[in-house]
């Protein structure tokens, strides 16, 4: 299925985002994403675990352009997750603004008292 021309900078996965939303009900003969919906959560997740590891390889076995390409799999399969989930990417981003600024160490210290 075709899409709008494609959005440069960090907007792209908001942009994307809404693209995969629209996909939910879709032929799944017509679309990777409404095949994915209508597998259902287990392989989605399945997905989401199998692109994480493959980027993770290519950090450790091949070289940036891979981890480049790996991430976008990752990250798309990611917002696959999140819009099977209900999660919006505001929520996330909200959490990351939450935690700018703390220090991994003292989050880790704080929460073992
Ligand atoms: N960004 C992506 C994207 N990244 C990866 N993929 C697909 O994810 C799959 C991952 O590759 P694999 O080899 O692991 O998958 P596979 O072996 O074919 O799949 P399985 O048999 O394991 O399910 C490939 O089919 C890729 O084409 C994506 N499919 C879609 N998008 C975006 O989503 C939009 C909507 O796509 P459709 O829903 O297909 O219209 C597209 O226009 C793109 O912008």
């Amino acid at each position: 299925m075709s899409q709008s021309a494609a959005v440069p900078g960090p907007e792209i996965i908001e942009a994307l985002y809404a693209v995969i939303a629209s996909r939910r009900g879709v032929d799944p003969d017509q679309s990777y994403t409404a095949r994915l919906f209508a597998k259902g959560r287990v392989k989605i997740c399945n997905k989401m675990g199998e692109e994480a590891f493959e980027v993770a390889a290519a950090a450790l076995a091949e070289g940036p352009d891979h981890v480049v390409s790996e991430s976008a799999d990752l990250l798309y399969h990611l917002m696959v997750l999140w819009a099977d989930t209900g999660v919006e990417p505001a929520s996330v981003w909200a959490e990351l603004a939450r935690r700018f600024g703390t220090s991994g160490i003292d989050e880790k210290a704080a929460r073992k008292g």
